[in-house]
């Protein structure tokens, strides 16, 4: 038992039968499956708002789905769920409530936390932006100088950066082309350079994004950022019309010299991961307007309706979190590829990479012990076509097996010409193809029968027998970008549900931040830190020798 009263996981009767049931499969092919139910290729799908999804290339039986649903079952997914739709303080390392799902909630929905209604906040807030959102786009809005705003520069890092970058790109059709909007993060001072460099401070907005506001990566570019700004405009209150902050800290914003009258407040029952469509979103809604924008958040809505309301049959949050079990720990895969087949979703994967490891990349349990099981898997993927002439050769043919999401459009998006619109049958029959030669592969036989020496038919042997899901909507819209971050931000808690641990606290990272507090003396200074290795003494000792320091 767990200190929460819960059997450890590994030891329930449901995870036995899962492992018993993966034994009796060992021998079963994909090609035995689709063999024995013609109907599988339809059987096996699901829909979700405008998302038709395809599960049937995974290695399942309805016996396999209906343990894992068992599974889920006793670990209660479902009401751990609940209690975070009701605001409870599910995040127990941190105490707080996890409450991404208010941000899209209702005008009139009702969520208490600590006994207030956080509804009312989060629409006000989304009002403030919207207005100011429209101001920045109709020009109402200038610079210090009276100049109209054309470039809009988000400065943040994790979950204050990778959302709106993220959504930036997806959306990049409904944008108005005619402002320039950029993303720096890295406190490498060659991104804000590139940000900068051809732009006029006079027409540049900068949004410090930053749910702590003491994040050193951000407030150190901010700082250089102002500088910029300033040696250009040569006066401290040109800052109010170039500067606004997203946040949960005023005291730090207000001390970092930004007013708080331009502020956008987020709350800390908002993960920074889960933040895109809180306050953090402005430079999007900025970027493609306020109406959009909302369109995206009823999108989130109706996956979260579903998650809330769908039997566990029809659940898709549910199956997809139950099929990234079955893989990473019963079949050992240690990674998840996400592969997306359009362009514009070039920062998609790497997006969803923080949302699922720092949610899911724990070595103890809720109750603080350490678990006995796999959790979070490492998610990696490039849009396809272009991970077909890079990696795809291991994913068909090496010693891993790496389950993937395909996800692809029917439609190119309406802004391309005629004749780059006639190119999407083709990025789509690849899509198509890949998933089949995955599921299928080519065997022995077919390759021989196609007149191929002996010597070379291992090598151009197909096993097969790779899972696939496919995720396929008629086009990407604001509103399809919404279902399909919310779609992935339920199947991350399913997991971390079932494997019992915190998804939403990030302690991890805290380790390596104090660390290059403490080094940052001894390269600046030459300084003696105490509590270097000999190995990273050394580096140092190099680094500051190339740097002419010694
Ligand atoms: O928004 P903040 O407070 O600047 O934090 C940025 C990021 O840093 C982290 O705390 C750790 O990397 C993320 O969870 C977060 O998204």
């Amino acid at each position: 038992m767990n200190a929460d009263g819960r059997t450890r996981l590994n030891q329930t009767p449901e995870w036995t039968a899962l492992a018993k049931h993966r034994e009796e499969l060992a021998d079963t092919h994909l090609r035995d499956l689709f063999a024995a139910d013609p109907a599988r290729g339809t059987g096996y799908t699901l829909r979700v708002g405008d998302l038709y999804i395809d599960y049937s290339k995974h290695l399942v039986t309805d016996e396999t789905l209906r343990l894992l649903r068992e599974l889920a079952a006793a670990t209660d997914v479902f009401g751990l769920r609940d209690a975070m739709f009701r605001g409870e303080k599910i995040n127990v390392t941190e105490n707080r409530a996890v409450l991404h799902t208010a941000l899209r909630a209702p005008r009139d929905a009702v969520i208490d936390v600590d006994g207030e209604n956080v509804v009312p906040a989060v629409h006000a807030v989304l009002d403030r932006m919207s207005d100011f959102a429209d101001r920045v786009r109709s020009g109402e809005w200038t610079g210090h100088t009276g100049k109209r705003i054309k470039n809009v520069i988000n400065i943040g890092i994790g979950g204050s950066d990778l959302g709106p970058a993220m959504a930036y790109e997806v959306l990049r059709s409904f944008t108005d082309r005619a402002l320039t909007v950029r993303f720096v993060s890295n406190v490498d001072g060659a991104d804000l350079h590139e940000a900068t460099r051809d732009l006029d401070p006079a027409e540049t907005l900068f949004i410090i994004a930053s749910k702590t506001f003491t994040t050193i990566e951000t407030i150190t570019n901010a700082t250089s950022a102002r500088q910029w700004l300033l040696a250009a405009l040569g006066d401290e209150a040109a800052v109010a019309k170039h500067f606004v902050a997203l946040s949960t800290n005023a005291e730090k914003v207000a001390e970092f010299g930004i007013d708080t009258a331009n502020m956008f407040e987020f709350w800390d029952w908002v993960g920074g991961r889960y933040s895109y469509d809180s306050a953090i979103g402005l430079s999007l809604m900025i970027a493609i307007g306020p109406d959009r924008f909302r369109e995206m958040l009823d999108g989130f809505r109706i996956v979260d309706d579903h998650f809330r309301t769908a039997p566990a049959e029809a659940n898709v949050p549910l199956l997809l979190g139950l099929l990234g079990i079955w893989y990473g720990n019963f079949h050992d895969a240690q990674s998840h590829a996400v592969l997306p087949y359009s362009h514009y979703l070039s920062k998609f994967t790497a997006y969803l990479q923080q949302l699922d490891m720092e949610s899911n990349g724990k070595s103890v349990a809720r109750d603080g012990r350490p678990v006995e099981w796999q959790t979070g898997p490492v998610v990696w993927g490039t849009p396809g076509t272009n991970g077909q002439h890079a990696y795809y050769q291991l994913i068909h043919q090496g010693t891993k097996l790496i389950p993937a999401d395909f996800i692809g459009f029917a439609e190119p998006v309406a802004e391309l010409s005629e004749e780059l619109k006639a190119q999407h049958d083709l990025l789509m029959a690849n899509f198509f193809a890949q998933t089949q030669a995955l599921a299928f592969g080519k065997t022995a036989e077919e390759v021989r029968a196609e007149g191929v020496p002996d010597e070379l038919v291992a090598h151009k042997t197909f096993q097969g027998n790779r899972p696939t899901t496919t995720i396929l909507a008629r086009e990407l819209t604001p509103s399809v970008l919404g279902q399909l971050i919310a779609l992935y931000e339920h199947k991350v808690f399913v997991q971390g549900a079932v494997w019992n641990i915190d998804s939403f606290d990030q302690w991890g990272v805290e380790l390596g931040k104090v660390l290059a507090k403490r080094v940052e003396p001894a390269l600046t200074e030459g300084a003696d830190v105490p509590g270097l290795d000999a190995s990273t003494k050394a580096l140092v000792a190099a680094y500051r020798e190339l740097r002419g320091r010694s």
